[in-house]
């Protein structure tokens, strides 16, 4: 997958992929990332990329000419078409779903803003889709698109070993992910539960699922609405419950 980031930091959003998954996933070429930094096609002695906003207030608000030149950029520099993607708070929630979606593209462009805002007449000329990664407000959209960045690159096929399997991940399914446990088995701070020791697969995944399940009801009862639970799902559920009523 090819992402370009529009961005006057644009090795900054670099640097949060070049770690781990996201850096692996580079060197294996399954992610091609290419930074745009608007202030490299500003015009005028000064380059400039902000002004001030009309109708007054504080701040200043990103100008249309250099984003619009810079997106022309990347689009150019591959003949597949692609998809602009604005990260703000103004945005859809972004989600695990939202993340396979995005994960199964050829190209998507992600568009950073800083300061008060971007021109709307950019926005509405260029932008196909805003996202938010949740409701708060940062200094700029580089985070958020290198959380986009690293979601969708872990689920680009041959991204993770083999060990590391992203479809075993529980927001896969809409729940909370179990707890987990390595060596040591004894420690001051408690106990392995005996079931993972025991070799028994089927007991194993039915303790993780009834974990992720009674662990979605009590902190995101929200999610458990949303989750597709099967039959055997509402049972453990139910005896999850129970438990707890003694
Ligand atoms: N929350 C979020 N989810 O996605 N992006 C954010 C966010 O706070 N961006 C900051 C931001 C976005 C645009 C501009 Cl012009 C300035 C600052």
């Amino acid at each position: 997958m090819r992402i370009d980031v529009i961005s006057l930091f644009p090795e900054f959003v670099a640097q949060c992929a070049a770690f781990g998954v996201t850096g692996r996933a580079g060197e294996r070429g399954l992610l091609q990332l290419h930074g745009w930094n608007p202030r490299d096609f500003a015009q005028g002695n000064y380059r400039r990329v902000d002004e001030r906003p009309f109708g007054g207030g504080p701040g200043m608000v990103m100008m249309i000419d250099p984003l619009r030149a810079a997106l022309q950029a990347a689009r150019e520099a591959d003949p597949r078409p692609t998809r602009v993607i604005y990260l703000s708070p103004q945005g859809v929630p972004f989600t695990q779903a939202r993340a396979r979606e995005l994960a199964t593209r050829e190209r998507m462009v992600l568009l950073c803003g800083r300061y008060e805002g971007i021109d709307e007449r950019l926005i509405e000329a260029e932008v196909d889709e805003e996202l938010s990664i949740g409701d708060y407000v940062l200094s700029g959209g580089e985070l958020a698109a290198a959380v986009v960045i690293d979601a969708v690159a872990r689920l680009q096929e041959g991204a993770l070993g083999d060990d590391q399997s992203a479809v075993q991940d529980s927001f896969e399914d809409g729940l909370l992910d179990c707890p987990h446990y390595t060596r040591p088995v004894e420690h001051e701070l408690g106990q392995v539960p005996p079931v993972l020791m025991s070799g028994n697969h089927a007991q194993i995944a039915r303790w993780r699922r009834l974990e992720s399940l009674g662990r979605t009801w009590r902190r995101r009862p929200d999610l458990l609405d949303e989750a597709a639970l099967s039959k055997t799902d509402r049972a453990l559920l139910d005896a999850y419950r129970a438990r707890l009523a003694e």
